[in-house]
């Protein structure tokens, strides 16, 4: 992180007021586990789903964080303590949140995150990190989810919050290559739980402004709305709409898919987390 640090993204009340194309019952009586439900984009999500008439369960390492959002959401939302990566916690996240509602409808991972560094100057230790807070961790999730479906035979959908691999994002590669695990491992587990009922995509952003952003230098940020033929960053609310397409009946008939909501910036753009080098510039 550096020191210029601000408040970047839509607020709450912005989040909770924007329009929406969907409507207010498109949820109704779900039950959605949303993990990251407090960072940024998982609290679009978590917003809009609440909004959408779904208990949301907010998931996150953080009491504090959780409780503050779930304060806002009132019945709408409870919030779990729980780390991603440690699969006993996960085990017991889903046994707390079946014993207290009696259904899951749907899972969202958005918990997540790497550093900027070269790849050829990761430690073993923060190779480690990012694998398995972005493989692991959503693995456990997406299994403990997809057991408790099967054994209940109930529906169920699963989004996973990944990034744009198509060309790198150079800086990142230990995120790169487990969210390429993340979007693989959804295409083969799409086959596998069909005739459970259970689907299972992706969503990959592009640069989404949110307070994720502070861990990278502001040279780095500066240039993240300029990586895209739109030349503007998105919003955490353009990430949940998508998420409530692929997991309301709007999805019923997509599973094992990526969709990218980056403003065509895996077609045209570049995005440098560690600033752009020389040899790049050219001339
Ligand atoms: C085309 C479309 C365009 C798209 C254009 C898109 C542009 C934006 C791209 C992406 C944006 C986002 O994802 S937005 C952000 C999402 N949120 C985040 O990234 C959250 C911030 N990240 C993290 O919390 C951490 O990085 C993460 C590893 C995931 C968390 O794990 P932990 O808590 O275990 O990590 P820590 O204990 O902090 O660190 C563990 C070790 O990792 C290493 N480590 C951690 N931070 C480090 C650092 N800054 N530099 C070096 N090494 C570091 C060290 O070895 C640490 O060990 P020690 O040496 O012992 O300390
Ligand atoms: N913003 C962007 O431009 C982009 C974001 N993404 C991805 O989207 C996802 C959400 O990003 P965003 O909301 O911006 O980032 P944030 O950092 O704001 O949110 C990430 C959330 O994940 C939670 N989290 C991290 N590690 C764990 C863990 N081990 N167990 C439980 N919760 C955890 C954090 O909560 P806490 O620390 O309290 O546990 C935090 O609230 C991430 O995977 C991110 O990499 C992808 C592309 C672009």
């Amino acid at each position: 992180m550096d020191e210029q640090q601000t408040k970047v993204g839509l607020s709450d009340d912005e989040l909770a007021t924007h329009p929406t194309v969907y409507a207010a019952d498109t949820l109704k009586d779900q039950v959605a586990i949303v993990s990251g439900g407090a960072g940024g984009i998982g609290r679009a999500i978590a917003l809009l789903f609440a909004r959408l008439g779904a208990h949301v369960v907010l998931v996150g390492r953080d009491q504090a964080k959780l409780d503050a959002l779930a304060a806002r959401l009132g019945d709408k939302a409870s919030a779990h303590v729980a780390d991603i990566r440690d699969p006993d916690a996960v085990k017991a996240l889903f046994a707390a949140v079946w014993g207290e509602h009696g259904r899951v409808d749907c899972l969202v991972n958005s918990a997540g995150g790497q550093f900027p560094q070269a790849a050829i100057d990761f430690s073993v230790k923060g190779w480690n990190a990012v694998i398995d807070t972005n493989l692991n961790g959503t693995w456990y999730m997406m299994q403990a989810a997809a057991q408790r479906w099967r054994d209940a035979k109930h529906p169920g959908a699963i989004v996973n919050i990944v990034v744009v691999t198509t060309h790198g994002l150079y800086g990142i590669a230990h995120s790169i290559a487990a969210r390429s695990g993340v979007i693989g491992l959804s295409r083969a587990v799409a086959v596998e739980w069909a005739p459970l009922d259970i689907r299972v995509n992706c969503v990959a952003p592009g640069a989404i402004e949110t307070e994720g952003w502070n861990v990278y230098t502001s040279e780095a940020r500066a240039a993240y709305p300029r990586s895209n033929p739109m030349m503007r960053a998105g919003s955490a609310f353009d990430i949940a709409e998508a998420c409530v397409y692929l997991a309301a009946p709007s999805g019923k008939f997509i599973t094992g898919e990526t969709l990218t909501v980056d403003g065509g910036g895996q077609l045209w753009g570049e995005t440098w987390t560690t600033g752009k080098p020389d040899y790049f510039r050219g001339g």
